[in-house]
């Protein structure tokens, strides 16, 4: 018996195009994004691999690459569960600035310390900022734990409840389990799924549109380490060209 669990990526973002720092803030797809979406309904359909539930983050570029995919597969009609743990890491004071720019202004250091580092967040950001979510109707449960900044440690302590409590209990159930999230929530989850180490998982990219299938056993180990992407080499091509954003 083993468990199938699915992790897709949303697909480009607006700003995702315009090099920016993104984080929380709710971005819209772009045209590339949207047609990424289709694709990967077109992998899953074609794989066979048939979602029968999909767990999404708050964030529109993560809802509507599921809505797309979901449609694109003829699974438009399954359960919805969205979670802000599922959300980007928060990108901080980070959050609007120019990757490229950072790089320049700030050394290639300092700049894979707050972008790939297990537990060095950005500077926090200020609640009067225009790229801040303090107030929004979707996040006012979490109070004063809105986060203002996070690493990928903090990503990690708020997503696994979420998947203990949400994913886990579906998988068990015996469904096919559709997680649409973001590039930082998704490492969090493969770091956890691989046992990847806090130095190695700097280096792990997740591609844009990418299904990438795990297949779990009783245990939630997996029985491939990394899972298997449906198109891996358009994914090893798109991965590696989310490492060199900013250069
Ligand atoms: O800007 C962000 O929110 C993320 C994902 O797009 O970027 P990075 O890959 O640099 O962590």
């Amino acid at each position: 018996m083993t468990y199938t669990l699915v992790l897709l990526r949303h697909g480009e973002s607006e700003w995702n195009a315009k090099n920016l720092f993104t984080g929380w803030v709710d971005v819209p797809l772009n045209d590339k994004g949207r047609a990424e979406g289709v694709r990967a309904g077109e992998l899953l359909r074609d794989a066979g691999v048939l979602p029968d539930v999909v767990h999404t983050s708050l964030l529109r570029r993560a809802i509507n690459t599921a809505a797309t995919a979901l449609d694109g597969a003829d699974r438009h009609w399954i359960p919805v569960r969205r979670s802000w743990r599922l959300n980007e890491r928060h990108y901080g004071a980070l959050q609007g600035k120019n990757k490229k720019e950072t790089l320049d202004a700030y050394g290639e250091e300092q700049f894979m310390l707050w972008r790939r580092s297990f537990d060095v967040p950005p500077p926090p950001l200020d609640d009067d900022s225009e790229f801040s979510q303090a107030g929004l109707p979707q996040y006012a449960d979490l109070g004063a734990d809105l986060p203002r900044t996070e690493c990928l440690k903090d990503v990690i302590v708020r997503f696994l409840p979420y998947w203990e409590s949400a994913i886990v209990p579906d998988l068990q159930a015996g469904q096919t389990v559709l997680v649409a999230a973001h590039g930082n929530s998704l490492r969090a989850l493969v770091k956890h799924l691989d046992g990847i180490s806090d130095e190695d998982i700097a280096g792990l990219n997740i591609p844009t549109g990418m299904p990438l299938v795990y297949e779990l056993d009783e245990s939630l180990q997996p029985t491939v380490k990394g899972g298997r992407y449906l198109d891996p080499e358009a994914a090893a091509a798109a991965a590696a060209a989310v490492a060199n954003q900013g250069r």
